[in-house]
């Protein structure tokens, strides 16, 4: 009989329960009691939601990310967090998201915590905090969290799966902070590891679910060995592993996970599925393998039959030793959609969130227990809504594949090289030397969320909304005058969020109420749901940007969010090539650009923060992903006319292995992020010789902290030896929406005067 499992659940709530706990709890308005009161009753619900399966995950709960839950396991507490008094939720919290200076000693370091670094989770939207290392580095086991939800899950009568992070996956994630091997730890660590493991077979567990997602990356041979050291390590420890992949195929790494000595092998068969018969074929006859082939990474029905169709073959072959799972945790689709009730009847029928997915995998085992025919009635209903949605006319609009089908290289080409752009630019911009600008949002307050929130409720008239953001704008602008900014932006106030703003308004998308994603900690995204063909009804931000214009007499930064951001960052259709999809999103977004710059906007900045986040995992992929995507930048960016400046953004900022994409996407300025790295991204800037203008960004907008200004000046100095000062700009790191005016404006201030000083002749 095929076992059911499930890798892991979202832990933020249908309703973000614990989103809004952990921010009254940050703010000191809720007891550490209360928090913790919620998390449990989290986890009893969602354990009851998980019901029918064979094996439910335990400890992929968190209050914060499971990477770190993970550190503090395994006794890696950075130096820095721990002697500061405080409770076991403080230090975590401390670690988690640093601890600000007091104001007096504000511009430095002396008093705060700084947060352990934040970064991408794979190539998802997920966040993690990276663990830290350096050669010295020693590790305690401290299984108190796991063994006390392991605890509350049995008394709940619920059939237990531990859950944790591999010792390769975890070394692999980390950084060593003395440029140390990091993999020279391994002998350090497993023996932790096999510590927990014997301490949960003590504890009458069974299987324990090691999570090795490094394994659908490009590893090297050292890599290689510790896996084969670790899992030998491992194999006396009195419960079975089931090693599990996912996010893609194993690929090379294959022979390596089949070689292993653990009793079960997860591999993803929504990303992997070619490769999954092979493995089949070749998996040690005492091995378990799990199947991934409920999409754990969108939102779409999964087509039952044509997946019974493939796994009853592998069913028959594999009988006991086949398990079915999600491909991947559930952390990364929203919980519940039959809670949405704005949806339409029709475009709800066509999606399956976390807990529908597990009613789609439970079927699944139903047919392959008990046959097809018992559970006809299901089969027919889920072959009805596919048939639907491939038929819908609301999927397939002609005139948007005819444009798509005649894009042409020129479209994505500016008229006249840098140079000569530059030149014309210059003539209407008179800009100073170190001009100086911000990336776009200034601080979502709560005041403007809550008018967002009743308009949306349809408790503020439309007008009174668009009073309300004007008001906002007006700030905005007059806070960046008074400051003395050279290049203004309006602020964003106006959107949810960079993505879903732009979803909620093109043609071919739909929007959740509740369909929250945790991005990381506290923070959530929602990401609009691409269905069908992208088309523009409408201007979708010439009105604001318009409006921000007429307030000033200096430049205003028109502000787009990219095709390639808005494509990584929404849920998007599966029917067809990613890089199809992309293409009309590029077709969209060009035309607000034409509107824009028509409108009298002539300075426009179009984000890609996604674009190098979302490289593919495997390398020998980069180039053509690549390729369309900055094709697809080009398109929406080059049709504007030489004096129109184009600007770009990016967060992520190692630049080094894709410069020549960068370049070839030819915006007039590119900002990123680099103020934590001390200037050393420019690097990649440096060697290229890359032609046109960069803002490294002078200061890191997640720390509360005020940059000072000679701090600055030192890191734009560094910037000016290896980047012609004359291209050079100041600005932060990323846009101020998570911040307060109170801390922005100071941080400003300084930035300023910091470019004044710069201008002064040396
Ligand atoms: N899509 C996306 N991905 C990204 C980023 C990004 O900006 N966007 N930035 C990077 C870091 N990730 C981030 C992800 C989320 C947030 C963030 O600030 N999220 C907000 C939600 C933003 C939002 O959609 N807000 C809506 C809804 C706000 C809301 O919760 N409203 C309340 C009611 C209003 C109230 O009284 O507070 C409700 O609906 O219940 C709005 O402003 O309209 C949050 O979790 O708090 C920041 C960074 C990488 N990935
Ligand atoms: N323009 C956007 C902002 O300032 C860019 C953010 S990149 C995650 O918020
Ligand atoms: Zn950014």
């Amino acid at each position: 009989m095929t076992t059911l499992h499930n890798l892991g659940f979202p832990r933020i709530g249908a309703r973000r329960e614990l989103k809004f706990a952990l921010e009254a709890y940050w703010k000191g308005e809720a007891s550490p009691e209360t928090l913790q009161s919620l998390g449990a009753e989290l986890r009893q619900r969602h354990w009851a939601q998980q019901a029918g399966l064979d094996l439910v995950p335990v400890g992929d709960f968190s209050f914060y990310d499971q990477v770190l839950d993970t550190s503090f396991m395994l006794g890696n507490v950075p130096e820095r967090a721990r002697d500061h008094g405080g409770d076991a939720l403080d230090v975590y919290f401390r670690v988690a998201r640093g601890r600000s200076a007091p104001a007096a000693e504000a511009g430095c370091c002396a008093g705060g915590v700084a947060a352990g670094e934040m970064t991408k989770w794979f190539d998802t939207n997920y966040h993690y905090i990276v663990p830290e290392f350096h050669s010295g580095t020693r590790f305690v086991l401290d299984a108190s969290r796991l063994l006390a939800q392991l605890a509350e899950a049995r008394a709940q009568g619920v059939a237990a799966k531990p859950v944790l992070l591999g010792p390769l996956s975890y070394l692999a994630l980390g950084k060593a902070k003395d440029g140390s091997d990091r993999l020279a730890l391994l002998p350090e660590l497993l023996p932790v590891y096999a510590e927990l493991l014997r301490l949960l077979a003590a504890e009458g567990v069974d299987w324990v679910q090691v999570d090795e997602p490094v394994l659908a990356t490009d590893l090297e041979a050292p890599w290689h060995r510790g896996f084969e050291a670790a899992y030998a390590a491992f194999a006396g420890c009195g419960v079975r592993l089931l090693l599990s992949c996912y996010f893609g195929p194993l690929q090379n790494n294959a022979e390596l996970a089949l070689r292993l000595p653990v009793a079960g092998l997860h591999v993803d068969a929504v990303a992997g599925r070619d490769e999954v018969q092979a493995l089949a074929a070749r998996l040690p006859a005492d091995r378990v393998l799990s199947l991934g082939v409920i999409s754990g990474r969108n939102v779409w029905k999964t087509d039952l039959t044509a997946l019974l169709d493939w796994l009853e073959p592998l069913a028959a072959r594999l009988g006991e030793r086949l398990w079915l799972a999600p491909s991947c945790s559930l952390l990364h689709v929203p919980v519940d959609l039959s809670i949405e009730d704005g949806m339409d009847a029709e475009l709800r029928s066509w999606l399956a969130f976390a807990l529908q997915k597990l009613a789609e995998l439970r079927l699944l085992g139903r047919a392959l227990r008990e046959g097809r025919d018992a559970v006809r009635a299901e089969l027919q209903a889920n072959r009805d809504a596919l048939a639907a949605r491939r038929a819908s006319p609301r999927v397939h609009r002609p005139e948007v594949r005819a444009a798509v089908a005649a894009l042409d290289a020129d479209m994505g080409r500016r008229r006249s090289p840098y140079p000569l752009r530059a030149a014309r630019q210059a003539e209407w911009l008179k800009l100073p030397a170190y001009p100086t600008t911000t990336i776009g949002s200034f601080p979502q307050t709560a005041e403007v969320r809550r008018v967002r929130a009743e308009f949306k409720a349809g408790r503020l008239e439309e007008g009174a909304y668009r009073d309300a953001m004007r008001a906002e704008i007006v700030h905005a602008v007059q806070v960046q005058e008074a400051l003395g900014l050279d290049v203004l932006v309006h602020g964003e106030a106006e959107r949810n969020d960079m993505v879903e703003y732009f979803g909620e308004q093109l043609d071919g998308y739909a929007f959740s109420r509740f369909g929250w994603v945790q991005s990381y900690g506290s923070r959530c995204v929602k990401p609009p749901i691409l269905f069908g063909d992208i088309a523009r009804p409408r201007p979708m931000t010439v009105d604001w940007s318009a409006y921000a214009q007429s307030l000033t007499t200096r430049p205003m930064k028109g502000m787009l969010t990219g095709p390639v951001t808005i494509l990584n960052w929404s849920f998007v259709r599966d029917d067809q090539p990613r890089a199809d999809t992309c293409r009309q999103l590029a077709l969209a977004m060009r035309a607000e650009v034409l509107d824009l710059e028509r409108a009298g906007v002539r300075v426009i900045q179009i984000d890609e923060a996604a674009l190098r986040e979302g490289l593919p995992l495997r390398r020998s992929a980069w180039q053509p992903y690549l390729d369309w995507a900055v094709e697809c930048f080009r398109i929406t960016a080059n049709g504007v006319r030489d004096e129109t400046q184009v600007h770009t953004h990016m967060c992520y900022s190692e630049f080094n292995d894709i410069i020549a994409s960068i370049a070839a996407m030819d915006a007039d300025v590119i900002t990123i992020e680099t103020s934590r790295s001390d200037m050393e991204l420019l690097d990649a800037f440096e060697h290229f010789q890359y032609p046109n203008e960069i803002g490294p960004g002078v200061y890191d907008i997640h720390s509360p902290n005020i940059p000072a200004r000679e701090h600055i000046v030192a890191l734009m100095r560094k910037a000016a030896r290896r980047i012609p000062p004359q291209r050079l700009w100041v600005n932060p790191d990323c846009g101020l929406k998570t911040r307060q005016w109170s801390e922005v404006i100071p941080a400003l201030e300084q930035m300023v005067a910091a470019a004044k000083t710069l201008r002064e002749p040396a």
